[in-house]
């Protein structure tokens, strides 16, 4: 799913008055009805105190549609107007009469501290005070409202975009944003419901589908892409019948220290369960036993060192070398990664020690083959391009980085993004189960495990970004977060290729 800016969803919505030919009050209707009804299956009808906080501009309009509704449907309702001006869009004003007509009732005008309503921990509150309109930082009552929501302990519904976030920019630290605990958005997800910095206050977010020009979603371009399921499964490719493990590739898996051969065992596994057709692993002496033992399915090298990489040479010829998981970063390997990297034409995947040996000894980026893909978290992404002023920033700097060295790099995360140089790509599945020792091994074995079967690398980290999510979303079912541990993700990913194709089950 696309993720526009806020101009764009203003030229969606232009685009689609004129081609629809119907007025912005019927489209305010059709987008309000929906938050409404969605309200209304969720709330069956429920006692309770219902409290409507308006802006003055179309945001505030969608909320006296939806109080005007849920009027008419006989709930509590009460309505208040936040007048931090004395300006009015059009659509709201219509809004305001037919609320007033309707209801036979005045909402409430907030215009300081005083106004401010009680609101008790049982209410619900519905935010449509600002929308993608916010240009400035909400500042003194307004500002004390916000937050005054969100003190209330009462459940907080944010109409299209929680009120005091910027759907462009990361707020100040003191900013007062409201905390929503749900979020339906109009027509696509704002970039900001993803970005560390930003998602905590979306709560849980819905989109939802207000019939924008459909030619115009098509053909626009977005800065960045929602990945779930539907947009995974395009990029599947099913297996012929007629075929052999020579047509699904070779996958040399090169790292390991001693006291961290695991990190291999996880990410060797990972190569095979994600559908490669030979592995071979490449580890320091002190690991031979613990690997042939523990994940037999694999061929083994080692090194003539006992404990570290220090010479990397193999007759093999794989289709893809995934290096640096528990690999340490002596000298001595870094030398072995040197001259690896310089024998090495095909993209490889490069992750953990990988990436801290590329920070620390700069000069070897420029050897990485073209269309590499790297993994770093957040920490080994801060080594390779130094820090940010907040994550707008840090996206600007992956994309120059990306662009320079002709790379993708996958930044892992609650939502891991995929960055290409030219696009972006945001996924979906996971959850915070899977912050758990040994998870990043298994999606670099996972990749790796995709490009040798001959997935573009740009392709292999989106869909294994994806399934290994998706893996994780099916551990957390049968096992809880607590107890998820990484070698789940790795056992359970033919569920998650099966459940890519399903279509009933909701992960
Ligand atoms: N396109 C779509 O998909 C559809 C969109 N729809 C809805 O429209 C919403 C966007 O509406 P919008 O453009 O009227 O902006 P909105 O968020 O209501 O606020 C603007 C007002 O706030 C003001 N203002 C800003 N910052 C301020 C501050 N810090 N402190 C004080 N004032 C501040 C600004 O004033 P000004 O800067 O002019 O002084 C202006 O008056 C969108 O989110 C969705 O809910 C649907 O109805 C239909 C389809
Ligand atoms: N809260 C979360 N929600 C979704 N995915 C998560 C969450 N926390 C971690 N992950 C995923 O788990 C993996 C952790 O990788 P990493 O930090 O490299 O772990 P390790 O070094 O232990 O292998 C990443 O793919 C990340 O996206
Ligand atoms: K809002």
């Amino acid at each position: 799913m696309k993720i526009l800016s806020a101009e764009q969803l203003k030229e969606a919505d232009e685009v689609t008055l004129k081609n629809e030919g119907i007025s912005s009050t019927r489209l305010m209707e059709r987008a309000a009805s929906l938050v409404f009804s969605e309200i209304h299956t969720r709330l069956e009808g429920a006692d309770i105190n219902i409290k409507i906080f308006c802006g003055i501009g179309n945001n505030g309009g969608d909320g006296l549609v939806v109080a005007r509704l849920l009027h008419k449907y006989g709930y509590k309702v009460e309505v208040y107007v936040v007048n931090y001006s004395d300006k009015r869009s059009d659509d709201f004003l219509v809004n305001y009469d037919r609320y007033k007509k309707e209801s036979n009732t005045w909402p409430a005008l907030i215009k300081r501290e005083e106004d401010f309503p009680e609101i008790s921990p049982g209410d619900f509150c519905v935010d449509a005070i600002f929308g993608i309109g916010l240009n400035r930082p909400a500042e003194g009552w307004l500002a004390k409202l916000l937050l005054h929501i969100n003190n209330s302990g009462a459940f907080c519904l944010a109409v299209d975009m929680p009120s005091g976030l910027f759907p462009n920019k990361v707020p100040g630290e003191d900013a007062a944003v409201i905390k929503a605990n749900y979020t339906l958005t109009f027509q696509t997800p704002k970039l900001v419901f993803f970005l560390p910095e930003t998602m905590k206050y979306a709560g849980e977010v819905q989109v939802m589908d207000i019939g924008l020009d459909r030619a115009y979603l098509k053909e626009v371009k977005a800065k960045a892409q929602l990945i779930g399921k539907r947009e995974a499964r395009q990029l599947y490719k099913p297996r012929d019948k007629n075929s052999h493990k020579g047509d699904y590739g070779h996958t040399l898996v090169v790292g390991g220290s001693y006291g961290k051969i695991g990190s291999m065992v996880l990410s060797a596994k990972s190569v095979l369960r994600a559908g490669a057709g030979l592995c071979s692993v490449f580890i320091p002496k002190c690991g031979y036993d613990i690997l042939q033992t523990s994940f037999p399915e694999a061929m083994l090298i080692t090194d003539k060192d006992e404990h570290e990489l220090t010479n990397i040479e193999t007759d093999l010829e794989p289709d893809v070398i995934c290096f640096g998981m528990g690999a340490g970063k002596s000298s001595k390997t870094v030398k072995a990664f040197k001259a690896l990297l310089e024998q090495t034409q095909k993209p490889m995947l490069i992750d953990a020690d990988g990436l801290n040996m590329l920070s620390e000894n700069n000069e070897l980026l420029n050897l990485l083959p073209k269309h590499s893909v790297l993994t770093p978290h957040p920490k080994e992404l801060e080594r390779l391009i130094g820090k940010w002023e907040d994550d707008f920033e840090k996206m600007d700097k992956i994309e120059k980085f990306t662009k320079k060295y002709k790379i993708i790099l996958v930044l892992k995360g609650a939502h891991s993004f995929i960055f290409s140089g030219k696009h972006t790509y945001i996924n979906n599945s996971g959850n915070p189960g899977m912050a758990t020792a040994g998870s990043g091994d298994v999606l670099s074995g996972i990749i790796a495990g995709l490009m040798s079967q001959e997935y573009e690398p740009l392709v292999a980290a989106i869909l294994g970004v994806y399934l290994h999510g998706l893996s994780g979303d099916i551990c957390a079912e049968e096992k809880g977060y607590e107890a998820l541990i990484s070698g789940d993700i790795s056992d359970n990913l033919g569920k998650a290729f099966l459940a890519l194709m399903n279509d009933e089950k909701k992960i």
